[in-house]
């Protein structure tokens, strides 16, 4: 029995009832308010067992319950934006009982996934893809001449991108019906940035906009329905009014209808003007006001820290126990080795797009505020302006996701790449990222990154090996230098307490062995060490090289390698196509040397879906069994040469 449900004495629910969208159609606005706690309580007690995202969920029930009140999902589109908000929408679309797997291995995604559900209407996980999407299925309808209708749910955060830009322009020059529902809470994942959101603050709290609209509603009126000569030279005093007073006149220019702002918590209000959104020709943008992680003080109270949540946060204790980390995750040690080497180094600036707290850049922010840069979530602008503080004299560490780095591809070649310019790209969650699932795979950075001309790419084995790493990427001047590494823990090796430079291209031997060689990338080494363990009570040695480097190769090893005969594995947590171990096969095909035996390792060419990374990494063969394994497979063919 569910905690609510003992409150009620064990009475039923309403959201026991409640599987599918009709099954809310005729609600009362107090049945609905009633259902509304029921999923809020649904929400803490399932996400303290599982995690997940959190503060935005909690927001947008009774937003979620108005839409599917007042829309016919599937034959009408909601189409959410970045997707971490969209449980509620799951918990109506007949998901509850998979909430126990939410995020897990062959369980139910965190985001809309379209093979999950006939109401999850884009597959979505990176930020500002909702309006283009909706306007897409805006238009095919007109197209088809049917009548569904589209709504996109956009956050401020994500309006912060380009993308949702793009796709206003685009929306208000075709003038096709669809709604933009703007949930405006303030907050990206850390606090919202921007000129954007201070707009959008101003069309909250300046009581002169919501005044002057009233006022200002009538005379435009008037002014409207005035007819014959003087009516061209009156609409043009109207449009120039409009626009001093008008609120969200921003979104009018774009060729919207304004609407808001309203209070996303009030069903009465959502319900009617989603209503009227609904019935307004042309492109509706509907403002609502929500607080992140309403109903939960904690959340509420900080909804930066509970944007996410994980496993075994309590109601009670509002957070996950703390227990004491094993290591240091690869986060802080970049965080903390960027502050130490920014005050020894007053060139150094550090740029985010939106990820301060994920990237481990909040206690840089706070010491060194004038050479921080949250740049919301405009992943194609941080490169661009990256390459410009650099073309500037100044040595910009851009601080990105594997997977969001993939929005600034062009960035990174047109601006940073070709002009050779000395940026420090810093790619977190390089690797399995785990829970977050196919579309935040930190999978393909190497393979795009490979190859573009001038750029250097490196991984660190371990923690410490990372702050040299960063220490030598910030001393390079050459041109960009890469530096990946993966989401979570180190080792817990000892760092050490100086900086010393990695040379760059050169290999580490971690252990010798002449019988087959594990060429091994990042903190695959240690499953490569382990694996090398286990053949040795085989009678195997396997030599294993930590690469640090995938491009440029150490050479010299390769050529000593292919002189001696002696096999290769390589392993990466990263594609096959296009990696480390591609890199080697076309060093060698490019420089003519035949009879290598190399077997690659790394991630299969399908996306990788959620689960825990170990889960995941075995699930791709990527532990030291099955690459022990590979590796004996490889040995009979070393002693049929010989
Ligand atoms: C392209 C891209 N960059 C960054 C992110 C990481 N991210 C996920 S949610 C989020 C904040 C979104 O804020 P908002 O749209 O206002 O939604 P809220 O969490 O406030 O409900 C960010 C930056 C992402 N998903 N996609
Ligand atoms: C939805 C989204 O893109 C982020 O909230 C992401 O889930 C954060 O991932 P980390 O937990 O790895 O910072
Ligand atoms: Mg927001």
């Amino acid at each position: 029995m569910s905690t609510l449900q003992k409150k009620r004495g064990g009475n039923c629910m309403l959201l026991d009832k409640v599987n599918c969208p009709s099954d809310i159609k005729d609600f009362s606005v107090d049945q609905l308010r009633v259902l509304a706690e029921e999923i809020r309580q649904f929400l803490i007690e399932n996400l303290s067992i599982t995690g997940g995202h959190f503060g935005s969920n909690l927001g947008v029930i009774e937003l979620t319950l108005a839409l599917h009140q007042v829309y016919n999902s599937p034959v009408d589109k909601i189409i959410w934006d970045v997707g971490h908000q969209a449980y509620v929408h799951k918990i109506l679309t007949g998901r509850k009982h998979l909430f126990p797997t939410l995020r897990k291995y062959k369980g139910m995604s965190g985001f809309p996934k379209r093979a999950e559900s006939e109401h999850d209407m884009f597959d979505v996980g990176h930020s500002s893809t909702s309006i283009s999407a909706a306007l897409g299925y805006a238009i095919a309808r007109d197209l088809k001449r049917e009548q569904s209708k589209v709504v996109a749910v956009i956050g401020d955060g994500a309006m912060t991108g380009g993308m949702a830009f793009e796709a206003l322009n685009h929306a208000g020059h075709v003038k096709s019906d669809m709604v933009v529902v703007l949930n405006d809470n303030e907050m990206s994942i850390a606090t919202n940035v921007g000129a954007i959101t201070n707009y959008l603050t101003k069309l909250r709290v300046d009581p002169h906009y919501s005044s002057f609209k009233k006022d200002l509603a009538g005379i435009l009126q008037k002014i409207g329905s005035v007819g014959n000569k003087t009516e061209k030279y009156l609409k043009r005093l109207r449009d120039s009014l409009k626009t001093l007073l008008v609120p969200g006149m921003l979104f009018e220019e774009f060729g919207f209808t304004y609407m808001g702002p309203i209070d996303g918590h009030d069903l009465v209000m959502l319900k009617k003007y989603l209503e009227q959104a609904k019935n307004t020709r042309g492109p509706v943008l509907l403002h609502v006001v929500t607080q992140k992680g309403k109903g939960y003080a904690v959340a509420a109270d900080a909804p930066d820290k509970m944007h996410s949540v994980s496993v075994g946060f309590n109601e009670k204790r509002g957070s996950a126990p703390k227990l004491k980390p094993a290591a240091l995750t690869y986060t802080k040690v970049f965080g903390d080795t960027l502050i130490k080497l920014a005050k020894q180094n007053e060139d150094i600036v550090a740029i985010t797009p939106a990820m301060s707290i994920g990237s481990g850049l909040v206690s840089y922010a706070e010491q060194l505020p004038d050479r921080f840069f949250d740049v919301g979530i405009a992943e194609q602008h941080a490169g661009t302006f990256a390459a410009a503080l650099a073309c500037a004299g100044k040595k910009p560490v851009l601080a990105i996701y594997s997977t969001f780095l993939q929005r600034a591809y062009d960035q990174v070649i047109h601006d940073i790449c070709i002009q050779n310019l000395p940026v420090v790209i810093a790619i977190d969650r390089a690797g399995l990222v785990g829970e977050d699932g196919e579309t935040h795979q930190g999978a393909f950075d190497i393979s795009f990154l490979r190859c573009i001309p001038n750029i250097t790419i490196m991984m660190p084995k371990d923690e410490n090996e990372l702050q040299q790493m960063l220490y030598t990427a910030t001393e390079y001047k050459d041109g960009p230098i890469a530096l990946r590494y993966p989401r979570g823990t180190g080792v817990g090796v000892k760092m050490d307490g100086e900086y010393k430079l990695i040379p760059i291209g050169r290999s580490e031997t971690v252990r010798e062995g002449d019988d087959v060689a594990i060429l091994a990338l990042g903190p695959m080494v240690h499953v490569a060490e382990q694996a090398a363990e286990m053949l040795s009570h085989d009678g195997v040695n396997a030599r294993v090289v930590n690469m640090r480097f995938a491009k440029p190769l150490d050479e010299s090893l390769l050529v000593e390698l292919a002189e001696r005969r002696i096999p290769i594995v390589t392993v990466e947590e990263a594609a096959i196509a296009g990696g480390l171990g591609s890199a080697i096969l076309e060093f060698y095909a490019q420089k003519r040397i035949a009879g290598v035996e190399l077997y690659p390792m790394g991630l299969p060419d399908h996306f990788i879906e959620h689960g825990s990374p170990q889960q995941l990494l075995d699930s791709v063969g990527l532990n030291a069994q099955t690459l022990a394994d590979d590796v004996k497979s490889m040995v009979p063919l070393k002693q049929k040469r010989a």
